[in-house]
């Protein structure tokens, strides 16, 4: 059985039990149950917090685990990144009241506080700034009110929290993260984890990609698939109605709109935009 933590609670449990399901694994249907045995897929999930989740996969006592990058960097186990995900992305910057910093080099003498404290350390000693680092477990916005730093490293998703406190970034952002498949540091390739990746690989491909039909006068065809190249190259079929042909193709899901435009000022009637549930391509 491949064994695969996942996270319990937070920002990427949601989606990633999301695209678990998608991907067509069994999924538990109360908060309450910890460990889940897909006996048809031959998986077993293991509900973890999702900072400790790159430590059992670094230990080697799991074969996979689904976690942030940036908890992967912070915890710096002998765990590697095999496969970004998309989901739940974020940028983590440094964070001051107004005036207090513009680059990473004005924080030299000073305390920062962050949930994240090996990736601040990492960045401060890399650009060669003596700064001291305080590891707070959340609500870290609110340690510079409270005097215990002058500056913050945290995760920006929307940027809410920090206008609703009146903070300002600085400096260029620390990481980018996103939800990622983490492997063993060197794990030897096998069947059943190869089979895990590519099916949640193929989750990817379907959600970023739609599949768009309509008809069109055959003499209008090339016109249009110039805009609907398909990935390997448009289907076109002959309609019942003669001098008519009926053209197929995936197109970047964020593009459809556009490209509906661009096919309906060529002549293309009945046009469809329709979601892929699953896809090898
Ligand atoms: N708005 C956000 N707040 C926190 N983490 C976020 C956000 N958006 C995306 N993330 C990502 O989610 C992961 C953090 O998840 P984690 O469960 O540890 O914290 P959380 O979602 O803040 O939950 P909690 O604060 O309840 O522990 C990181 O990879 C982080 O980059
Ligand atoms: O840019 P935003 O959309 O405002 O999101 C970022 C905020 O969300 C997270 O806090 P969370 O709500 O997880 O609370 P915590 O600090 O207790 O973890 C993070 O630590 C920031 O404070
Ligand atoms: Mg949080």
């Amino acid at each position: 059985m491949l064994r695969i933590a996942i996270p319990n609670k937070g920002s990427l449990s949601e989606p990633a039990t999301a695209m678990l399901h998608e991907a067509g694994y069994r999924q538990r249907t109360s908060g309450k149950e910890l460990v889940i045995t897909d006996e048809e897929n031959g998986v077993e999930f293991f509900h973890l917090r999702p900072r400790d989740i790159a430590v059992y996969v670094g230990s080697g006592k799991l074969d996979i685990g689904i976690t942030g990058r940036d908890l992967l960097m912070d915890c710096a186990a002998p765990a590697e990144e095999v496969l970004p995900l998309g989901f739940s992305r974020s940028v983590f910057r440094f964070a001051a009241d107004p005036g207090t910093a513009s680059s990473v080099e004005d924080l030299r003498g000073m305390t920062i506080a962050t949930s994240y404290p090996t990736v601040v350390a990492k960045h401060l000693s890399d650009h060669g700034v003596d700064a001291s680092v305080v590891r707070l477990e959340g609500a870290v916005e609110t340690s510079l009110q409270l005097g215990v730093a002058q500056a913050i490293a945290d995760v920006v998703e929307t940027g809410a929290t920090l206008r609703h406190l009146g903070l300002v970034t600085f400096g260029d952002p620390i990481m980018e993260s996103e939800g990622v498949v983490v492997r063993p540091a060197g794990a030897k390739s096998n069947e059943a984890a190869q089979r895990f990746l590519r099916r949640l690989q193929s989750v990817r491909v379907a959600r970023t990609y739609v599949m768009i039909d309509y008809d069109i006068r055959a003499e209008d065809v090339e016109a249009a698939v110039k805009f609907t190249p398909g990935l390997e190259s448009p289907t076109v079929s002959p309609l019942h109605r003669a001098g008519w042909v009926a053209v197929r193709a995936m197109v970047e899901a964020d593009r459809a709109q556009q490209i509906m435009d661009q096919l309906e000022d060529v002549g293309a009637h009945a046009i469809l935009a329709t979601r892929i549930h699953a896809c090898r391509v």
